[in-house]
C-alpha cells in the first residue's frame, strides 16, 4: 500500500468536515456534491475487498430512483449479490474517517480482514445517467488506481446489468459472456425460444409501453430490442429525450402514487410498465374500459411466475421445493393466495432485496421480489442441471416443459432483481399461458392499503421484531397497533424506521380504502405521541 500517494490522491477528493454517512439498505445516497470523498473511498474498499476474496467486485454509480441532483454508490461482491453486512461497516468507517485517520482505517479494515495485499485486484464499475455520475464514477477509478487496482470501466449500464457482469467474471463465463452485447444474446435467445413455443396470443398481445423513468433503462432497452423483437415490439416513453429522471414517472413513483406516469398516452386495457432509475423494480399496469386504473405490482408478478414455475415442475413431474419470499408490505391478499390457492409456502423477510435474496437461496427455486417491483427467481445448480437433463432425455410433452423451463432460467437474471430480464420473462409467461394483462390482474384482488411516513426525532427509537411486523421499543406502541387494527375488517397494520430516509414508515390494510387510510392515520398519531414526533401532527385526508 503506497500511503504517501493514497493521501495526496484523497486530498483532490477531500471529505467536508463534520459529513457522516451510513452504509444504507442500497449503499451510500446523498445529494450528488457531497459525494466526490466517498467514491474515491469506495475504489480503495473495493481493492481490498477484491484482494480478499480474490475475485472481480463491482461498484455501482447510482441512486436509483430518487430525484436527479442525488446520486449513491453500492458494492457488489463476487457472485452479483450485495455486499457483505460486516463490510458494509467498514465501508461506514472508511467513508467517515477524517482526511488524517483514511491511513490508519485503511490498515486496520486489511488486518481485520486478513487482506493479503500482494493480491492482484479487479474492479468493474459502472454508472446511471445523471449528469453527476460520469465524474463520480472517475473518482472511483482514482481510487481504484490508487491501490494499484486493475479495472473495466463499462460506463452507462443498468444496476442489474452491472451484477450481471460480476457474476459472469467470477465464474469463468459459464453464466453468460460479461458484455452488454453478452446480456442481449443470453437474455434475447431464452425469450425468442419462448415465445415461438406460444400458440396462443396473437400480435395485438405482442406490444408493451414502457414508462423508462427518463433513466438508463431507455438507452439499454433500445439497444436491446432489436436483439428480441421476433417476440415482442415495445414503445418507449420517458426515454431521457426531455423529461427528468424519475420526475412524476417510474416505478417509484407509479407504486407510491398508484396512478400511471406523465408522459405516456394509455388506452383502454393496454398492457404498460415502468422501470425505476437504474431499471431495477419494474411494476405493470393498465386503465379498464371504465378508466379506472389497476397497478400490477410485485406481489402479483411473484404470483405470476411461482403458479408458472410451479405447472412446468408438475408437467416435467418434478417435485422441487419451491418458495416465495415476500416482506411485510406484500399485500395480505398475495400472500393468502399463494398460500391457500397455490398451495406454496411464503417467507416473510425484513425490507431490503439483500434479505429476500438471501432467504429464496434456500430452496431448490426461490422466488422474491418486494410490493414495489424488485425481484427476481433463484434457481439451485442441482436444480439447473437436473432440467438440463430432463430437456434431453424426457419424453416428449415433458421435454417440451423442461427446454421451456430451462429457458426461463437463463432468461431471469439470478444476479440482481433486474427490470428488461423480468419484463421479459413476464411477456414470455403472459404469451405461453395466453393470458391478457386483466386475467393475470384477476388472480386476485388486492386489498386496500396505505403507506404514510411520520418524521419523528430520532427513528431509531423504534426496533421490531418478527421480520419487522412488530414493534417492540418505544413501550405501549406496539399495544396501541394493536387495539387500533382489532377496529376494522381484514386488517393489518406496522410501523418500522426507514433504512434509506430520515422518516417512519407507516403500513395499513383493511377492506375498504376508507378503512386503511382511518387506520393509517390512527397508526401515525399513534407514532407522533409514543415515538417523539416533530413538526405538525400528522393531518387525515391523503
Ligand atoms: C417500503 C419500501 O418500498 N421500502 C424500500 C426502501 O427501503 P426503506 O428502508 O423502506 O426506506 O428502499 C429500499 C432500497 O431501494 C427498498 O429495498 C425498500 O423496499
Ligand atoms: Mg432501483
Amino acid at each position: 500500500m503506497d500511503l504517501g500517494a493514497i493521501t495526496k490522491y484523497s486530498a483532490l477528493h477531500a471529505k467536508p468536515n463534520g459529513l457522516i454517512l451510513q452504509y444504507g439498505t442500497a449503499g451510500f445516497r446523498t445529494k450528488a456534491e457531497h459525494l466526490d470523498h466517498v467514491m474515491f473511498r469506495m475504489g480503495l474498499l473495493a481493492v481490498l475487498r477484491s484482494k480478499q476474496t480474490k475475485s472481480t467486485i463491482g461498484v455501482m454509480v447510482t441512486a436509483s430512483h430518487n430525484p436527479e441532483e442525488d446520486n449513491g454508490v453500492k458494492l457488489v461482491d463476487p457472485l452479483g449479490e450485495m455486499l457483505a453486512p460486516s463490510w458494509e461497516e467498514h465501508a461506514t468507517c472508511l467513508a467517515n474517517a477524517e482526511e488524517q485517520d483514511m491511513q490508519r482505517v485503511l490498515i486496520d479494515i486489511s488486518e481485520k480482514e486478513a487482506v493479503n495485499l500482494q493480491q492482484d485486484a479487479f474492479v468493474v464499475i459502472g454508472r446511471d445517467t445523471r449528469p453527476s455520475s460520469e465524474k463520480l464514477s472517475q473518482s472511483v477509478i482514482d481510487g481504484v488506481t490508487v491501490l494499484g487496482g486493475q479495472f473495466h470501466d463499462y460506463g452507462l449500464l443498468t444496476t442489474p446489468q452491472l451484477h450481471y457482469m460480476v457474476y459472469c467474471r467470477n465464474t469463468g463465463g459459464r453464466y453468460g459472456k460479461a458484455t452488454v452485447e453478452g446480456y442481449y444474446q443470453k437474455l434475447s435467445k431464452a425469450f425468442v425460444e419462448l415465445t415461438k413455443q406460444a400458440s396462443c396470443s396473437g400480435d395485438e398481445y405482442r406490444s408493451l409501453k414502457v414508462d423508462c423513468a427518463n433513466g438508463i433503462g431507455a438507452l439499454k432497452l433500445r439497444e436491446m430490442e432489436h436483439y428480441f423483437s421476433q417476440g415482442l415490439s415495445v414503445q418507449l416513453f420517458n426515454d431521457g429525450s426531455k423529461g427528468k429522471l424519475n420526475h412524476l414517472c417510474g416505478a417509484d413513483f407509479v407504486k407510491s402514487h398508484q396512478k400511471p406516469p406523465q408522459g405516456m398516452e394509455i388506452k383502454s386495457n393496454e398492457r404498460c410498465c415502468s422501470f425505476d432509475g437504474d431499471a431495477d423494480r419494474i411494476v405493470y399496469y393498465y386503465h379498464d374500459a371504465d378508466g379506472h386504473f389497476h397497478l400490477i405490482d410485485g406481489d402479483k408478478i411473484a404470483t405470476l411466475i411461482s403458479s408458472f414455475l410451479k405447472e412446468l415442475l408438475v408437467e416435467i413431474g418434478e417435485s422441487l421445493n419451491i418458495g416465495v419470499v415476500q416482506t411485510a408490505y406484500a399485500n395480505g391478499s398475495s400472500t393468502r393466495y399463494l398460500e391457500e390457492v397455490m398451495k406454496v409456502p411464503v417467507y416473510c423477510t425484513k425490507t431490503g432485496v439483500k434479505h429476500l435474496h438471501h432467504k429464496a437461496q434456500e430452496f431448490d427455486i426461490g422466488v422474491y421480489f418486494e410490493a414495489n417491483g424488485h425481484g427476481t427467481a433463484l434457481f439451485s445448480t442441482a436444480v439447473e442441471m437436473k432440467i438440463k437433463q430432463s430437456a434431453e432425455q424426457l419424453e416428449d410433452k415433458k421435454r417440451k416443459a423442461a427446454k421451456m423451463l430451462e429457458n426461463i432460467i437463463d432468461l431471469f437474471n439470478q444476479a440482481a432483481g433486474d427490470a428488461i430480464s423480468d419484463m421479459l420473462v413476464i411477456e414470455a409467461i403472459l404469451a405461453l399461458k395466453g393470458l391478457t394483462v386483466q386475467q393475470w390482474d384477476a388472480l386476485y384482488t388486492d386489498l386496500p392499503n396505505r403507506q404514510l411516513k411520520v418524521q419523528v426525532a430520532d427513528r431509531r427509537v423504534i426496533s421490531t421484531t418478527n421480520a419487522e411486523r412488530q414493534a417492540v421499543t418505544p413501550p405501549g406502541l406496539q399495544e396501541a397497533i394493536n387495539d387500533l387494527v382489532k377496529k376494522y375488517k381484514l386488517s393489518r397494520a406496522f410501523v418500522r424506521p426507514s433504512g434509506t430516509e430520515d422518516v417512519v414508515r407507516v403500513y395499513a390494510e383493511a377492506d375498504s380504502q376508507e378503512s386503511a387510510d382511518h387506520l393509517a392515520h390512527e397508526v401515525s398519531l399513534a407514532v407522533f405521541q409514543l415515538a417523539g414526533g416533530i413538526g405538525e401532527r400528522p393531518q387525515p385526508g391523503f
